[in-house]
């Protein structure tokens, strides 16, 4: 929190201009971090929130607002008539992020701990004075913080008698209302609750349900602030359930031209908000250079780098920090994915660490670190991929310029549609200043090259890197993947299309070894092909490329042999080599599938060979019956006609005498399909009759060959 005087943004009201002044012991602990004036942000809340007024504060990036409720809070605790008992809750401030709570905690904790006793030295301890210090209770008790990745406090809570509880929203909402929360921590006489970030809060329907639950459960007549940079609908509504009469106070920075009307803007004055346009393939090229040009061209030393997930920070963070171009730069990552210790430990060794331009520090995070964060000297904000949220925009450029600095904030635009976002953001008040392109001197240039060769030699150098360890070619598909993923979920996505993205060009910026297998890149190597052969027409009837003017980066996969390429962790190599050997012996049993399906196959056809057979019997059945029926006939006439049949037919009553013995033999059976009124029983007898006679002897056929020896189908019986 030490700050140089002077720093402060300007026109702010000095602290001793407040009426009635603030605490001697707040205006001393102001003093000591040399802030001589208020920011406006501050002189317009501060005496609103100290009296009995709710307020909505909307206020540029690194304006000041923290203070503006933490003083207010600390003020209305020291002039209550009646002091908080232990157990008993004054104030309730719910951030989004553990990141912004623990640095909200850390300013309560600023100013509380200069009112503790200190704590006796050996040499002093005898001495009456400090004696008489040590046994002194301090008068207001410090802070507490509830966020993941510590045990609920309640321990320290009760300890400490905590009054003010800082945290997110999940967890805050386990502390109060838990049974041991209900139990412990007592709200009745709750003064203040400050919601920071507020549209970010309630943007996330998890946070949202949270925040509801503990303002349910806080007493109503207690004041209620709202603070953030940017607003949206959802504080509206937040505003109309939980705040009374609010007073909205809106920090408008205004630029102002010779002669012109003066323009809003969101951004802060000091910061130089710029955009740089390259091909997909240069993204991780000029990134490069920005941070060369940067440290060689301004003496920059801390960057912050935004990319869209967490899988893109992991594996850049791997691969920048071992390209020979950034050696001598200190690599932090910070994102969501991290276990919150090491995020912690993270975040305080780019804070801490001693960067100058010889030894410059970048932080490669998410958004997990935009919002509220106060890094100190921040110089230039990088942004790889725009932000899904197009209100994370300012949020993120606002890392830099904070209290009154001079910043410099970068995003990169793919070349074509992703310039559009300029327009979008000049309407929401951000606007952008253009910055060339970077060539490999460092130097700006209007007309970049055709195809940067820059960009291909990087491509080689990352993929050098890659494979030495399998574990990086997992992560930069992963990294790659979920970008694309993050690319469809922008809420301008009629700025960021997939459709057109070149995906070879961008698999180049991630030095790529092979594309995923993503069904959306699948479709587009289609169209291209398509795209292609259209372009190779047009060219032929020397029509020019009008309608088709993209232009296609050449993209071949790596050679290599994946079963062989190895992972640099001896258990990670252990495990996939088991793996590949299981699959290996998976393999030998699909073969052993395949075979038999083929036999099924065969079986199949010998089961259709069969009914051939059957057919042949029963057309020869047929016929016999015919010329029973013949003979019959004939046998019938000629005794009609006073002939003796048996001397010439002889076979007379034959086919009658059949039909009655197949008949009985049925009967006898009894095992003849049924069916319906029996008109049919006596065929399907027969044939079944025969099938069955043809089935024995095949079984015996396949026997006898089976005793011989075995044949090809033994296996299917
Ligand atoms: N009156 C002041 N004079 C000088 N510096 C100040 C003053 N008030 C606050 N600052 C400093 O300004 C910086 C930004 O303050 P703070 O983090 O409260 O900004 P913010 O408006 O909350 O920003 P964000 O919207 O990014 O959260 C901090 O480093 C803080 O110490």
């Amino acid at each position: 929190m030490d700050r140089p005087v002077g720093a402060a943004p300007a026109f702010g009201a000095s602290w001793e201009s407040l009426n009635p002044p603030l605490s001697p012991w707040i205006m001393d602990v102001i003093n000591k971090m040399g802030f001589k004036n208020m920011t406006p942000v501050q002189s317009g809340t501060i005496p609103r929130a100290i009296k009995n007024q709710d307020c909505v504060v909307e206020a540029v990036t690194g304006s000041g607002k923290t203070l503006s409720f933490v003083i207010p809070v600390l003020e209305r605790i020291c002039r209550r008539e009646r002091k908080y008992k232990k157990g008993e809750l004054a104030a309730v401030v719910i951030a989004p992020t553990r990141e912004l709570a623990t640095q909200i905690h850390d300013v309560f904790h600023h100013f509380l701990s200069s009112l503790q006793p200190i704590p006796p030295t050996d040499e002093a301890e005898s001495s009456m004075d400090n004696h008489v210090a040590s046994k002194t209770k301090a008068p207001y008790p410090l802070p507490i913080l509830v966020t993941s990745g510590t045990p609920t406090p309640y321990e320290t809570f009760q300890s400490l008698g905590s009054n003010i509880v800082i945290g997110t929203p999940g967890r805050l909402a386990s502390f109060l209302l838990s049974p041991r929360g209900l139990n412990v921590v007592r709200v009745s006489e709750l003064d203040v609750l400050v919601l920071d970030e507020a549209d970010r809060l309630l943007s996330s329907p998890d946070h949202r349900r949270d925040v509801e639950r503990i303002m349910r459960h806080l007493p109503k007549q207690r004041r209620t602030h709202l603070f953030s940079a940017t607003m949206t609908d959802a504080v509206e509504e937040i505003i109309g359930l939980g705040l009374r009469n609010p007073v909205r106070i809106v920090v408008n920075l205004k630029d102002k031209k010779k002669g012109e009307l003066p323009i809003e803007r969101r951004t802060p004055t000091g910061l130089q908000n710029t955009y740089l346009v390259c091909r997909h393939a240069e993204k991780t090229l000029q990134l490069i250079r920005i941070l060369q040009a940067e440290v060689k061209q301004h003496e920059s030393a801390k960057f912050i780098v935004y990319f869209s997930t967490c899988a893109a920070v992991d594996y850049f963070y791997r691969v920048l920090s071992r390209l020979p171009a950034l050696s001598g730069y200190h690599l932090t990552s910070l994102h969501g994915d991290l276990p919150p210790r090491i995020r912690e430990t993270a975040l305080a060794n780019f804070i801490n660490h001693p960067s100058s331009h010889l030894s410059p520090a970048v932080l490669l995070c998410t958004d997990v670190a935009a919002r509220g964060v106060d890094f100190p000297d921040i110089d230039v904000v990088i942004q790889y991929d725009a932000p899904t949220d197009p209100k994370s925009f300012s949020h993120r450029a606002g890392r830099t310029a904070r209290a009154g600095r001079r910043g410099k904030a970068v995003v990169l635009l793919g070349k074509g549609r992703e310039e559009d976002y300029i327009d979008f953001l000049a309407i929401r008040k951000i606007p952008l200043i253009k910055q060339e392109y970077l060539d490999s001197s460092l130097e700006r240039t209007e007309s970049p090259p055709e195809v940067d060769p820059g960009a291909l030699t990087l491509l080689t150098d990352i993929r050098k890197l890659v494979l030495t360890d399998r574990e990086l070619a997992d992560k930069g598909a992963k990294a790659y993947v979920s970008s694309l993923r993050a690319y469809t979920k922008h809420e301008a996505s009629f700025i960021f299309r997939l459709q057109d993205i070149d995906f070879h060009a961008l698999a180049i910026s991630y030095g790529l070894l092979r594309l995923p297998a993503m069904p959306e890149i699948k479709d587009w190597k289609k169209k291209r092909e398509a795209q292609l052969k259209r372009r190779q027409l047009a060219q032929e009837e020397q029509e020019g490329d009008k309608a088709d003017d993209k232009e296609w980066l050449e993209w071949e996969d790596e050679t290599v042999d994946w079963d062989a390429f190895a992972y640099a962790s001896k258990s990670r190599e252990t495990a996939r080599i088991a793996a590949l050997a299981k699959k290996g012996e998976e393999k030998k049993s699909e073969s052993e599938i395949a075979e038999l399906r083929a036999k099924r196959k065969i079986k199949n056809q010998m089961k259709e060979a069969w009914s051939e057979k059957k057919e042949k019997k029963d057309r020869k059945e047929e016929r016999r019956d015919k010329r029973d029926k013949r003979k019959q006939a004939e046998w019938e006439l000629a005794q009609a006609n006073g002939e003796d049949p048996a001397s010439t037919l002889g076979l007379g009553p034959i086919a009658s005498m059949r039909a009655s013995k197949k008949q009985k033999l049925l009967e006898k059976n009894g095992d003849g399909i049924e069916n319906g009124d029996g008109s049919g029983d006596e065929e399907v007898g027969i044939e079944w009759k025969s099938l069955r006679k043809e089935i024995k002897v095949e079984k015996s056929n396949k026997k006898s060959k089976k005793d011989v020896g075995g044949g090809m189908f033994d296996d299917l019986e």
